[in-house]
């Protein structure tokens, strides 16, 4: 029997001065060299948000808070169907200025104008569309 994997994923929307912490997925990964916010499989039980925050510090260093769910979508791939929660998420308080500007392990700070310009798997592109409204036309 041919079972198709459903993966519940959690990510890190990360804003600071309306500019987006983005990297591009590793060739050895699925969907390869597409722009990616940070975020990632839940472990069993974990709540998304959480998820997200997690994902984040694991690949980026960045230690953020969630602040609220901006979307989810639901999306078949060929590898997988996927359960997507966007999470808008905040770099915390204490974090050290010079992260906010610097490359983090591969992610960079894109200005929310540069999005649509990007390369995101097909699943973003409402999220896109949403955070164009919200930080590019307000
Ligand atoms: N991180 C991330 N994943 C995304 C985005 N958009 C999107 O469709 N996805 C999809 O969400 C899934 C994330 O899974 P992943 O394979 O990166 O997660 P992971 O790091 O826990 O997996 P691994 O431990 O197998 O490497 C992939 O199917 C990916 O294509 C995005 O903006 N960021």
């Amino acid at each position: 029997m041919n079972e198709r994997k459903t993966n519940r994923i959690g990510i890190a929307v990360v804003e600071h001065q309306r500019q987006f912490l983005i990297g591009v997925r590793d060739h050895s990964t699925t969907l390869a060299g597409h722009h990616e916010f940070p975020g990632g499989k839940c472990e069993p039980g974990e709540a998304p948000d959480v998820c997200a925050a997690r994902e984040c510090l694991e690949e980026t260093g960045l230690s953020v808070r969630p602040a609220e769910e901006l979307l989810y979508v639901e999306h078949a791939y060929d590898h997988a169907d996927v359960l997507l929660h966007f999470w808008l998420c905040h770099p915390e308080p204490a974090v050290p200025a010079h992260l906010l500007t610097e490359d983090l392990k591969g992610f960079r700070w894109i200005p929310a104008e540069e999005l649509p310009a990007l390369n995101f798997p097909a699943a973003n592109a409402p999220l896109i569309d949403l955070l164009i409204n919200a930080y590019v036309r307000s």
